[in-house]
């Protein structure tokens, strides 16, 4: 693959929380058509997951050492893309064949193709190559009626990847398929347990028109051109955003919604195998439909060496999933990153801290909350 008009092609990969971005990021890196590509994953809570997950599902250090280069984004998108040309430019880095960019699962794609398309600076050294879609077969259709950001998502895409279909019913995934055609008439859909969604192939979409997208497309993008680069997307509200996430504002959480919240969990110790089941029962059963998204690296006191991941996406938790060691083996503190809805920061920490020994003055401990769990602070709410 080779720069057309010597501007390098951008893909975004984007899908709700938890669709199965990553999964697929993770496939396509090894094809060997990927080795000159630059990654930039964004994500958001002020504990990175995203790119532990990605550096250790993939045998990536031999691609990164091959030139695959990925990088977390510490700034705003645009300052990013401009560091690789300045990088290029000077040398230091080797010319790149494609960037890859993976959003947020509550990423508006609109300002994210608008920091490609709109710029004059980065439009002279990136073209838009397409926008990959992730739709979860499970939760896709009632996540597209509950979220405009996942109907935008779908809307913009040039191609959908439909994930998860063996969980799923043929009925549920004709129906979503029904829906999808309705919000995209144009977009190839591709299932994403076949050999071609996981290639460096189906990034390839050719340059992106959003003349042949439903009409909102095109006003969404007049819209984010209107907005300008510098404007405000929200408030912190004293949640979870520090330092350099202060820029991410293309994936502020807030502009979500007040109802929406990011917020992380570390723990310093190795944690009981059933203290973390039941506090992952008791919080699934009482609160799931509010969890939009857990993604965990958790200590165990069995074998602390070998992390445990979790993956929480709505009410769906997936199997998890032992790693062979740690990405990084100075700092093997436990980290939960939860997106919820409706459900305060607090009583998930105080949940938790029950279970993980950090007992409180006037709250359950583990004790108590297996005798009673109704005790369980906030449950009435
Ligand atoms: N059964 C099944 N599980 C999948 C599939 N794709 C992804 N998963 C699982 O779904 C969970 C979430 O996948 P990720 O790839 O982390 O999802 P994501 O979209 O990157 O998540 P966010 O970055 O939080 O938005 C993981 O446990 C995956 O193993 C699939 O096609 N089938």
């Amino acid at each position: 693959m080779s720069p057309v008009n010597g501007r390098i092609p951008v893909s975004i990969i984007t899908g709700f929380l938890g669709a199965g971005k990553s999964t697929l990021l993770n496939r396509i890196l090894k094809d060997p058509a990927m080795r000159d590509a630059a990654v930039i994953i964004n994500e958001f809570g002020e504990v990175g997951i995203d790119h532990m997950l990605v550096e250790a599902s993939n045998d990536s250090i031999v691609e990164l050492a091959d030139g695959c280069l990925c990088c977390t984004v510490r700034g705003e998108l645009v300052d990013t893309l401009a560091e690789l040309i300045d990088g290029m430019q000077t040398g230091k880095l080797k010319a790149l064949s494609r960037v890859v960019i993976e959003t947020t699962g509550l990423a508006d794609p609109a300002p994210v193709m608008q920091s490609v398309m709109g710029h004059p600076a980065i439009a002279q050294h990136f073209d838009l190559d397409g926008i990959v879609t992730v739709v979860d077969v499970v939760h896709g259709l009632s996540t597209i009626a509950t979220y405009p950001e996942a109907l935008k998502q779908v809307a913009v895409a040039d191609r959908l990847v439909l994930t998860k279909a063996t969980l799923a019913g043929a009925a549920q995934r004709a129906e979503l398929i029904e829906r999808l055609r309705s919000l995209n008439p144009r977009a190839d859909i591709t299932d994403g347990d076949t050999e071609e969604a996981g290639t460096a192939a189906i990034l390839a979409n050719g340059l992106y028109d959003p003349a042949s997208k439903i009409p909102d497309v095109g006003r969404w993008l007049k819209d984010e051109a209107h907005a300008g680069h510098g404007h405000d997307h929200g408030h912190d509200h004293g949640h979870g955003h520090h330092g350099h996430h202060h820029h991410h504002h293309h994936h502020d959480v807030n502009r979500h919604g007040d109802q929406i919240r990011s917020y992380s969990i570390m723990h310093d110790q190795p944690i009981d195998p059933m203290a973390l089941e039941m506090f992952l029962d008791i919080l699934r059963s009482t609160h799931g439909d509010k969890l939009l998204r857990m993604k965990a690296v958790v200590a165990l006191t069995d074998r602390p060496e070998r992390p445990l991941v979790l993956h929480g996406v709505q009410t769906v938790f997936h199997p998890p999933v032992r790693l062979p060691a740690w990405p990084d083996p100075s700092d093997r503190r436990t980290r939960l990153v939860l997106i919820t809805r409706d459900l305060p920061e607090s009583y998930v920490r105080e949940l938790f801290d029950a279970f993980t020994g950090r007992v409180q003055v006037d709250r359950p401990d583990r004790a108590a909350l297996e005798d009673n769990p109704l005790a369980i602070p906030g449950l009435k709410m």
